[in-house]
């Protein structure tokens, strides 16, 4: 598959689904519209499936793995051995991602896509990596626009073959050390946005450290020159491996036509490459919460996302999309099980309690 095939694939949405939909739920018992925000995910969500009373899907959490040249900069908390030091936590299940995904009742999916080491054969992790980490993009591209699309079309494959195992929901996570800083590099190209505004203090760096970081970001963009027209060329430049995944988890998911909810600030700027590539993308998106970093909120607005969790998370990892996940369960149980006032005059029933989804074993070695 090429890129351009993939882009060929997503649709737009039946806006006529999303108006039957907000009829059936105006005839809840409830005054008009006081669900908020699970109304619109309801909505949203018949469209995605076209389907008005969708079952609650199977989930998988896919977290995406990459070291960046950049880390050796210094402008991160952590040293970069912590990437491959948290990709065996992720796989022994211990992560704060593995928690809140089993809370959410979501499969863990790791994919290392550009860790800098060779990693063993280890349980929850696909190897499909296409670099040893990017090159520090200070001094030249992080990567090669051929291994870019090549990570796109990976993370899309592997939607692809979830979706395939009966995987109806997927959540965006990532791991790589410095990834903060490639994503605000991102945004910056993108949107024109000064240094200044878009980097934030990661993993918890302190003040030195942070100037050092915008200065970093401004010396890879002088040195790289990213088209602002050309998202591929961005994401190339001063992405990384594991953001172009997500890009391509994020393209994949909307071309199979299943819901991604979209994690913190790294997602988001994998989300952000994703709708400039495929604006009718952004329909399969749902928001999860709002990052610490600054820059998130203008992310999210440029996307037409909402943040429906207000937690202080800095995190990643898709820890936030997990819980979010739990809240697109809610909003399809409110059209399962709600009564309307007509049915609540007579006896107040549930049509049809929920039941959730099983995903079929996942192919771990054919993957
Ligand atoms: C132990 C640990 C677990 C993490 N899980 C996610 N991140 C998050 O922090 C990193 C980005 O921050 P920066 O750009 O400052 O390096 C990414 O790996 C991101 O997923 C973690 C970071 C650490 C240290
Ligand atoms: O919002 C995020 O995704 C985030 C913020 C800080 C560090 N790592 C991830």
């Amino acid at each position: 598959m090429t890129i351009t095939q993939l882009l060929n694939r997503i649709k737009p949405l039946d806006q006529e689904q999303m108006a039957e939909t907000q009829a059936y739920l105006d005839t809840l018992t409830k005054p008009i519209g006081s669900l908020g925000v699970l109304e619109d995910m309801a909505c949203q969500l018949t469209a995605i499936y076209q389907d008005p009373r969708p079952p609650i899907p199977a989930k998988a959490l896919i977290i995406m793995i990459g070291d960046h040249g950049v880390a050796a900069e210094g402008i991160s908390a952590f040293p970069p051995e912590v990437t491959t030091q948290m990709t065996m936590n992720y796989s022994s299940g211990g992560a704060g991602a593995n928690v809140m995904a089993r809370h959410a009742g979501a499969e863990v999916v790791c994919v290392d896509i550009g860790v800098a080491v060779d990693l063993p054969d280890m349980p929850r992790l696909i190897k499909r990596k296409i670099a040893y980490g990017t090159q520090n993009m200070t001094q030249g591209p992080a990567m090669t626009r051929e291994q870019a699309e090549k990570a796109i079309l990976t993370g899309a494959d592997i939607v692809a073959e979830l979706v395939r195992c009966g995987v109806g929901m997927v959540a965006t996570g990532e791991m790589g050390i410095a990834n903060t800083t490639a994503a605000a590099a991102i945004i910056a190209a993108i949107k024109g946005e000064s240094a200044e505004r878009v980097v934030g203090r990661g993993s918890g760096i302190d003040d030195s450290r942070l100037q050092r970081k915008i200065t970093i970001v401004n010396q890879a963009l002088t040195v790289n020159k990213p088209n602002p027209q050309d998202p591929i060329d961005i994401l190339a430049k001063v992405g990384g491996l594991e953001i172009a995944g997500l890009v391509g988890v994020i393209l994949g998911a909307a071309a199979e036509r299943v819901p991604v909810v979209v994690d913190g600030f790294i997602s988001t700027a994998a989300a952000v490459i994703a709708a400039s590539l495929s604006p009718d993308c952004k329909a399969y998106m749902i928001g999860s919460h709002l990052s610490i970093e600054p820059g998130h909120q203008h992310m999210l607005s440029y996307l037409g996302l909402e943040a429906m969790l207000h937690m202080r998370f800095r995190l990643g990892e898709g820890t936030g999309a997990c819980l979010a996940m739990i809240m697109a369960d809610a909003a399809l149980k409110m059209l399962h099980e709600m009564a309307t006032f007509e049915s609540a005059g007579v006896a107040i029933s549930i049509s049809r309690p929920s039941e959730t989804q099983k995903a079929k074993d996942i192919p771990w070695g054919h993957l």
